[in-house]
């Protein structure tokens, strides 16, 4: 029996946290934190996440502002969208939400937004800057696992730390989150990924297993070792008409079998999830109260 990891809690204490950190940087004369979040089109699990991030928002005290447009719009108006945030100055955090329709290049956008601004670290100035240790927004699910492993006092230091997956915004940064020397960290990684031979091979020697692949129940009991920490960082919506919603929502890791094999394991939903909301508030935090680019010559 695993010990659930609960994302559900940690983030509300990580959300009381922001509340009265906002609280005191208001009475010292310090501005609302606002974040602004653009969504383009009608993708249901989309919309669910913006609005759990505005409803989040309210919580701790900031302002928020919620731009939606149709699916049809030009990536250059999309673009003039962001350009007139970057110049807002009472705008602190901006995230566009993905995925964005096919005809807009994710890449064009993300690199519109100013790095002070980019809350969700995907500007390749924040990449650059995890990467080498400096001060930098670290994109939400990454920083949201760091503080859940963080809350749970779970050690890394010299942990083999297998990381399945390897996308932009999660396999590749929290393998590098892992292994660089910060706390936590300090872990042996192995970065995983499609065409990895023998993937079982690698997931059996992982004192720390974190999967985000995007399949439902990828990974089973048998491909994860005993006393393991599993974190489970997928999040699919699978089709169940006895459910009054229609769907059931499924991680990346088989539960029932994988709970058997580990020590700790994040749940889905209340996991990972609720600690990426609270991670995003807590750059958005960082950005109106000037911490990350403080003093800052790189990118000025
Ligand atoms: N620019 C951008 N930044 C993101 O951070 C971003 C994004 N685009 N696109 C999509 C992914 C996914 N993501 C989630 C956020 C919250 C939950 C969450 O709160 N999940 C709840 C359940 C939610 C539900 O009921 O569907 C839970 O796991 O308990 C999940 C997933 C942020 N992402």
């Amino acid at each position: 029996m695993a010990e659930i990891l609960d994302g559900k809690l940690t983030s509300q204490a990580l959300k009381d946290q922001i509340a009265e950190e906002v609280k005191a940087f208001r009475a010292e004369g310090g501005k609302q934190p606002h974040l602004a979040a653009i969504l383009v089109g009608e993708d249901g699990a989309s919309q669910t996440y913006v609005n759990h991030k505005v409803k989040a928002c309210d919580e701790v005290g900031f302002k928020s502002t919620l731009k939606r447009f149709p699916a049809d719009i030009s990536e250059e108006e999309l673009l003039k969208v962001v350009e007139d945030i970057n110049a807002d100055d009472d705008i602190d955090g901006l995230i566009v939400q993905l995925p964005l329709p096919k005809h807009i290049s994710v890449q064009k956008v993300t690199d519109r937004i100013v790095p002070e601004k980019d809350v969700d670290g995907f500007h390749p100035v924040n990449v650059g800057r995890m990467t080498k240790n400096l001060p930098s927004y670290i994109s939400a699910t990454p920083f949201g696992i760091l503080k859940l492993i963080e809350h749970y006092n779970i050690d890394t230091f010299g942990k083999h730390c297998v990381v399945v997956g390897r996308s932009n915004i999660v396999g590749s940064p929290m393998s590098i989150l892992m292994a660089r020397n910060g706390k936590p960290g300090n872990a042996t990684v192995t970065l995983c990924h499609r065409y990895t031979q023998g993937l079982e091979q690698y997931t059996r020697q992982a004192d720390i297993l974190i999967v985000a692949v995007g399949i439902p129940e990828f990974i089973k009991g048998d491909m994860v070792k005993e006393g393991a920490v599993v974190i489970d960082v997928g999040i699919t919506r699978v089709e169940d008409a006895s459910k009054k919603r229609g769907y059931v929502l499924k991680g990346d890791c088989e539960f029932s079998s994988c709970e058997e094999k580990a020590s700790h394991i994040t749940p889905v939903p209340g996991g990972v999830g609720p600690m990426t909301i609270s991670s995003l508030l807590y750059n958005t935090l960082m950005s109106a109260r000037n911490e990350v680019y403080q003093s800052d010559v790189l990118v000025k």
